[in-house]
């Protein structure tokens, strides 16, 4: 019996090729996994995992291996996962259980099946295999030293079954690390969303009008870029602060109610359900096209939009039209899931080799430090960052100045004055 499910093994090779070339781009984890696969810190320990299978998550599984551990896998989103690099760690002898188009039963089923190998240590990207075992396995949170959290919406999930302490195992919030969050939310979302809603409908940005719901460090960077193909950018928020900045930034700030006329082109990137809901489809131009870059499908409300439609047809590959009542046509992506992972490949591997060396060095932390930390939601310390981000610079070739011992004695002694 193999201890793996794919879609087709036989895209192995196929699959290989892309993880080879992710291999390429992420010289910091694989500078992580020559240095530690000499002294394999990771060896008794297993890891199972719940975060999208794509090229970059690969190499980041094949470096926990290298580490010692025993890894299983799952995908973090019935949509995200490639199945020819899910095939390509099978062959390699990894537990992996995704393939993309999974249903939600299968999707339980392949957490579960991760959970078999009784983990010592947990690592997820929406909380989805925390949340399992707190639920559904309570009694295998006991072997559990601890686990990590790779998104904004998983960290949000936690926080709050911390509070209300039902947490089972301390969690290191990876996403809040900043060469996680102001690399791979910012520069890693701006170019992957639009790199899901080009290949999904290949239309000209320039000139368009694209609205972004939300204005965290995700949207921020789905805005920018936007921009930066031509786009008259419009933001919507609630946060007064969030909506400041963008207003500074020189996009458009209003309500939905009011930028449902206007849009052309729709991203929601706020973690929160229902941002677009019946009344905005109702006032939205003919040609719309609408999508998500959050974790969840929530955003969209796509009931509301299946109640107003009177045909729906796949007119391109993860691009759905639906014709209203009067004829109007919105094009859906993706079926509101995360576009840049369902419709491309998800954040270049850059900036995921940064967002995974934290994920590395958490689990490690962990094997050190784990069993003294209580249940609750940890950041990761600012030198790993630090470390993180020297190591980045070094292999792009650059270097920086340091503080001279006097620079250090002037920080340090703040009653100097000028
Ligand atoms: N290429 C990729 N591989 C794996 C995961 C990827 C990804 N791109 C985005 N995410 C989503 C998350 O890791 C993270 O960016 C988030 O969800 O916050």
């Amino acid at each position: 019996m193999e201890n793996y499910k794919v879609k087709d093994i036989n895209l192995a090779e196929q699959g290989r090729k892309k993880i080879d070339w992710a291999e390429s781009r992420m010289p910091v984890l694989m500078y992580l996994r020559d240095k530690y696969s000499k002294t394999q810190p990771l060896k008794g320990y297993k890891i199972a995992g719940c975060l999208h299978v794509t090229k970059e998550t690969a190499v980041l599984v094949e470096t926990l291996r290298a580490a010692g551990a025993e890894v299983a896998w799952s995908g973090c989103n019935p949509l995200s996962t490639q199945d020819d690099v899910a095939a390509a760690l099978a062959a390699n002898g990894i537990s992996i259980y995704a393939w993309h188009g999974m249903n939600v039963e299968e999707f339980y089923w392949a957490i579960d099946k991760t959970l078999e190998i009784d983990p010592n240590l947990t690592l997820d990207d929406g909380a989805d295999l925390i949340f399992t075992i707190h639920n559904k396995h309570p009694e295998k949170a006991k072997n559990v030293i601890g686990g990590t959290e790779e998104t904004t919406t998983g960290v949000h999930r936690l926080r709050a079954m911390a509070k209300a302490g039902k947490l089972l195992y301390p969690v290191f919030a990876v996403n809040d690390a900043e060469t996680k969050w102001d690399f791979d939310n910012v520069y890693g979302t701006g170019q992957s969303t639009i790199d899901g809603i080009l290949r999904a409908t290949n239309v000209l940005i320039a000139g368009k009008t694209v609205v972004v719901a939300g204005y965290g460090h995700c949207g921020k960077g789905v805005a920018m870029r936007a921009k930066g193909l031509g786009a008259n950018v419009i933001v919507t928020e609630v946060k007064p602060t969030a909506a400041l900045k963008a207003t500074l930034e020189g996009f458009r700030v209003m309500p939905m109610d009011e930028a449902a006329k206007l849009g052309d082109i729709f991203v929601t990137a706020t973690g929160v359900k229902d941002i677009i809901v019946k009344r905005h489809f109702e006032s939205m131009k003919d040609g719309a096209i609408v999508c998500n870059t959050g974790h969840y499908d929530c955003e969209i409300n796509i009931p509301d939009l299946e109640s107003l439609a009177v045909d729906k047809k796949e007119i391109r590959p993860n691009n759905e039209m639906y014709t209203l009542k009067d004829g109007r046509r919105i094009f859906l992506l993706a079926k509101g899931r995360l576009v840049n992972l369902a419709s491309a490949e998800g954040h270049p591997s850059e900036v995921m080799d940064m967002s995974f060396a934290n994920q590395f060095l958490a689990m490690i932390r962990l094997t050190e430090t784990g069993k003294d930390l209580e249940n609750n939601v940890y950041l990761l310390p600012e030198e790993q960052d630090q470390e993180i981000a020297r190591i980045k610079l070094e292999t792009m070739g650059f270097k920086i100045d340091e503080l001279t011992p006097e620079q250090i004695e002037y920080i340090n002694d703040y009653s100097q004055g000028t």
